[in-house]
């Protein structure tokens, strides 16, 4: 790739010293361009044009400097897309219709093919003439481009991108490309993947992005670890018996049952959201808080995690998931999978990792389940640390208590740190919100780098094609229900022991 090409980041140096020092990214500033790229689909309409929407009202997006370009195949005006999109933008959009009249004039649209040069071509040009009459002090230019498309077109696309649309300016400024998982299928294919954009665009342009790391408890979880005392000595095979990681959601495949049986549940939720989760939860203290530290440490905890034993899987698909005319009658994919994984290191060793994740289930909701030992002689119930993503923002730290009164008893309760409740007026960004901001600041700590990729697919591979090639197959269960028994009978038997007659209620200001 030929220098002057793109612009390596510009970062101040980090703080290694420190780890509780946020480190700093330099403010960039000159003209931006964001471009959407299959702008006309769901997730651009439902995700990235809200969060883009509330960025430029909290004054990350200034006008004087931002354009936004929505990218396509389909025939459509620039008002035709704003009006698609502008009823995405949340409940209080209808408050500040200024402020979504001024960021919809932000957006122009072009139509084109995703494997020709004339639409990139034309969406050059525009880029050009915006980036002219812009002017910027600078002279830079950086151009964003997001990839909300299915992944069989990522290659064509980045190929146009690099021949046709790449920052040309002298004086600075980036080109960066933000793509959408599934990256890929299996390893062959994420390898191939990789490979084909890997000839196009450097790892540093690259921003593979999970929105589950831009949630609000995810992003916490290395600070809580690392910052605490608490849980500093205790988070380790000797104290903790064993992790929940659990995703549920209380719909099913709705409208995407095409896309959704092509991957199933494992490659929807639990070798991306769901890993990414247990590599932070799982990981060592990097060296410092600089993205490669951290993704560092990531690919050492993936790497040791053992072959996944058919014994310890548990499938299963929701009855009427093939009523769906989009699903093949005889589909063997799973909308809901138990896994247990396995670390073989000096900290995890003998302690399961059960990722769990179902559609079609009883609630909705997605946390992280600390389970530790027995006390010694303590009968009534274990102490757990729950971290809960999402719904209702929390953690609790389940513990045994006196029952207040007179008498001495025990009983479960819980100390609790509610979001809600605590952070009262606090509003919590949207996890695209801030891996958006992340791209645009050329931060990649909460993107997924290729070696890590690469380790996440080399866990879960055997096991998908066990399952592709029908020799593993998923239970029935019933919509709105737990999902299979068999389910609840691996936690047990990987040594989960439930409370009995506690609940953990959230509470209401
Ligand atoms: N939707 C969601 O909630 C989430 C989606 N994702 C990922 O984001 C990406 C986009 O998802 P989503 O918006 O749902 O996808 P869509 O199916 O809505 O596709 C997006 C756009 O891509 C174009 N397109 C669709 N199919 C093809 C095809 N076979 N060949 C070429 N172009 C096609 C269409 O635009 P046109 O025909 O106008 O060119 C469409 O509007 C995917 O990688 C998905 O896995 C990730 C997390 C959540
Ligand atoms: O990536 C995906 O995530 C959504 C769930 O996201 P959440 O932030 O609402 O938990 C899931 O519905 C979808 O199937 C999957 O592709």
């Amino acid at each position: 790739m030929g220098s002057g090409q793109w612009m390596v980041e510009k970062r101040s140096s980090f703080r290694s010293d420190s780890f509780s020092k946020e480190y700093e990214t330099v403010p960039e500033t000159g003209c931006l361009s964001i471009i959407v790229l299959g702008a006309s689909g769901d997730l651009a309409k439902k995700k990235t044009f809200p969060a883009l929407y509330n960025l430029y009202r909290r004054g990350f997006l200034p006008s004087n400097e931002v354009y936004i370009f929505g990218y396509a195949r389909t025939k459509i005006s620039d008002d035709d897309l704003r009006n698609r999109i502008r009823g995405y933008f949340g409940e209080d959009a209808s408050e500040h219709s200024e402020d979504v009249s001024k960021f919809l004039q932000l957006i122009k649209y072009v139509s084109g093919s995703y494997d020709t040069e004339d639409g990139f071509r034309l969406l050059d040009k525009e880029i050009s003439e915006h980036e002219v009459s812009k002017n910027s002090a600078e002279g830079s230019s950086r151009r964003l481009f997001y990839l909300a498309l299915p992944p069989s077109v990522y290659p064509p696309v980045c190929r146009m991108i690099r021949k046709c649309c790449m920052n040309r300016s002298d004086l600075g400024g980036w080109t960066r490309i933000v793509i959408e998982k599934p990256f890929g299928k299996d390893l062959e294919s994420a390898e191939k993947l990789s490979a084909q954009i890997g000839e196009l665009f450097e790892e540093p342009q690259l921003y593979r992005i999970d929105h589950y790391l831009g949630k609000e408890l995810v992003q916490n979880l290395l600070v809580l670890r690392f910052a605490n005392r608490f849980f500093l000595p205790l988070w380790n095979r000797d104290n903790i018996d064993n992790v929940q990681i659990v995703f549920r959601e209380d719909f099913g495949t709705e409208g995407r049952g095409g896309y959704f049986d092509e991957y199933g549940i494992i490659r929807d939720i639990i070798q991306n959201h769901l890993l990414q989760v247990l590599c932070l939860v799982a990981m060592e203290k990097p060296v410092s808080l600089k993205p490669e530290h951290i993704r560092d440490e990531k690919v050492k905890v993936l790497q040791s995690v053992l072959p996944i034993k058919d014994e310890e899987v548990v499938l299963g698909q929701y009855e009427g998931y093939r009523d769906d005319p989009t699903v093949p009658d005889h589909s063997n994919t799973p909308t809901f999978a138990t896994v247990v994984l396995r670390i073989h290191n000096e900290r995890w060793e003998g302690v399961p990792f059960i990722l769990k994740a179902g559609k079609a289930l009883n609630s909705r909701k997605a946390e992280i389940r600390v389970q530790f030992k027995d006390v010694p002689g303590q009968k009534q119930g274990r102490n757990e640390f729950v971290i809960r993503l999402q719904p209702s923002e929390a953690m609790y730290m389940k513990l045994t208590v006196k029952q207040p009164g007179l008498e001495m008893s025990t009983v479960q309760s819980e100390l609790d740190l509610s979001y809600k409740q605590r952070y009262q007026g606090v509003a919590i960004p949207e996890a695209y919100e801030r891996l958006i901001l992340d791209t645009i600041r050329g931060d990649q700590q909460h993107f997924v780098r290729r070696d890590e990729l690469k380790a996440a697919w080399e866990i879960f591979t055997p096991l998908l094609h066990r399952i592709d090639d029908g020799e593993m197959k998923p239970l029935q269960y019933q919509p709105g229900s737990r999902g299979p028994v068999k389910a609840d009978e691996l936690l047990a038997k990987a040594g989960y022991v439930q409370t009995h007659g506690y609940i953990w209620i959230p509470p209401t200001l």
